[in-house]
């Protein structure tokens, strides 16, 4: 009997009678592995109200104290179903294990600890000012809960970019309502087991399934009584849910596309800037915002480092993500893979030379229903090239020489996304010289994807607006008021 998942409002998964259902296949095989119910207009309606019901509940009257230790209680909860989180995640994306157990599901308690504790320990300005009376005045800041929050999440790290949106947002004092992607249901339905199981108020946490336009996305993004909207995902979606969100004036945190450059100097460590820009390129079959689709390293070490990072790339091995000897899964679709190859074949007719890959690997039978592209490498093209510039999200990256900091600062920064770099040198003085000169809000120096949450992270120029983690998502999921008192 096939899984069905439904809408999670007010504290309760909602009957699946008469609800239009949709497949999710396995992109490891193309099997139906669940039919998710599609939230229409009226249900998303259901949870908005439900979310701000909760608002004015038990939720609000809550000190900030214990909304800290529910959060922490929902970490532990998390933790507790580790394998659990893992096994949705695998399914819902076909990666392997390892990038499941090591990156992104202990992001998930992560992500709810970190804010938990922010908020604990967050100061609030006060200013004491003179008055020409001489008595003066105190000014004072307090911090409110935005309301209730419109959490559109993707398909490449879900559990992980969900939950870095929902540990800020509920540690605030808001509500969420998540729409997950239609790709990749499991771990939000999952989370809503474990908020009613620690006892999170019903309504603080509900979730609705469906797809973007004249969908789901679509009608919780332009819900009048969502009163902000926080999404990760691609630059062109983003710039659709700003527009609803205008109508409103609705506040909007993005984390948006990228065409992160990686940047191999002839004096680092060959090893580590090899091993480092193989994860950058080809970690979750390159899709990752962060990912590294562009590199270009210093022209002595050139061949070299192709032919090293050439190596890695054939040494992958493809299979079902709970085989613990697989390193290599499939992107998350037919319709992505299809985008993929479609870039595969720009390419070439672009001129490029194909170092490895570059088309569908020859699958075993029982996988060959999946969404399998072979992870690739491109030399020779021009810096105009469609794959150069344009993001893929898929397991590829073109190689380009370069011969001085100046050349290799104006390559990395001609591009309409500034979200990331990986620089690899042992240069000290150069490293910070490069990161200060490059339009990224995130570069990464002899490392990649390292993350500490309390810094600052979001994207610059098209990759995004705002920036979360820390106390900086303070400033997207409160409101600050000031208060002053005549003395
Ligand atoms: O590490 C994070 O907090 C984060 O947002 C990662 C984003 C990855 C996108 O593909």
């Amino acid at each position: 009997m096939t899984r069905i998942i439904t809408s999670f409002i007010d504290g309760e998964f909602q009957p699946a009678e008469g609800a239009r259902l949709f497949d999710k296949r396995s992109p490891v095989d193309g099997r139906v592995i669940a039919r998710i119910a599609e939230a229409p207009q009226a249900e998303v309606d259901r949870a908005v109200r439900a979310a701000r019901a909760a608002l004015r509940g038990d939720w609000s009257r809550m000190t900030v104290e214990q909304r800290a230790a529910m959060l922490h209680a929902v970490a532990d909860e998390i933790t507790r179903r580790f394998d659990d989180f893992v096994a949705a995640e695998m399914a819902d994306t076909g990666q392997p294990s390892h990038v499941m157990t090591h990156v992104f599901i202990p992001r998930g308690a992560a992500n709810f600890k970190i804010f938990a504790d922010v908020v604990k320990n967050v100061p609030t300005e006060s200013f004491r000012m003179d008055t020409p009376d001489g008595r003066g005045a105190l000014n004072y800041a307090i911090r409110k809960p935005k309301g209730v929050i419109g959490v559109i999440c993707p398909w490449n790290a879900p559990f992980l970019l969900m939950t870095w949106k929902l540990g800020p947002a509920l540690a605030c004092g808001n509500t969420v309502v998540v729409k997950p992607s239609e790709e990749t249901p499991l771990t939000a339905a999952l989370l809503g087991e474990v908020m009613a199981k620690v006892g999170v108020p019903k309504g603080v946490y509900n979730v609705v399934n469906g797809f973007g336009p004249k969908s789901t996305g679509e009608f919780v993004t332009t819900h009048p009584q969502i009163d902000a909207i926080t999404f990760t995902g691609e630059t062109r979606t983003g710039t659709a849910i700003m527009k609803a969100a205008a109508e409103g004036l609705r506040d909007v945190s993005f984390e948006l596309g990228g065409k992160n450059a990686g940047i191999v100097f002839a004096d680092a460590d060959f090893d580590a800037a090899v091993d480092g820009i193989f994860r950058s390129a080809f970690l979750n079959t390159g899709q990752v915002c962060l990912g590294t689709e562009r590199v270009y390293v210093e022209r002595p070490i050139f061949e070299r480092f192709r032919d090293a990072l050439k190596a890695k790339v054939e040494a992958v091995k493809y299979g079902r993500p709970e085989d613990h000897a697989s390193t290599y899964g499939p992107l998350i679709s037919q319709e992505h893979r299809d985008k993929v190859l479609g870039y595969y074949q720009r390419a070439v007719d672009e001129g490029a030379t194909v170092v490895t890959g570059g088309g569908v690997p020859d699958m075993p039978a029982d996988l060959k229903g999946g969404c399998w592209v072979q992870p690739t490498i491109w030399t020779g093209l021009g810096d105009d090239a469609s794959v150069v510039r344009e993001e893929i999200f898929g397991p590829c990256c073109h190689l380009r020489p370069f011969d001085s900091e100046d050349e290799v600062v104006a390559l990395a920064n001609d591009n309409v996304y500034g979200l990331s770099t990986t620089i690899w040198t042992q240069h000290l003085a150069r490293a910070h010289r490069m990161a200060e000169r490059i339009e990224v809000g995130i570069t990464w120096i002899n490392a990649w994807f390292l993350r500490d949450l309390r810094t600052p992270f979001g994207g610059s120029k098209q990759s995004g607006i705002g920036r979360e983690g820390g106390v900086h998502s303070l400033e997207f999921y409160t409101e600050t008021r000031n208060v002053c008192v005549k003395l």
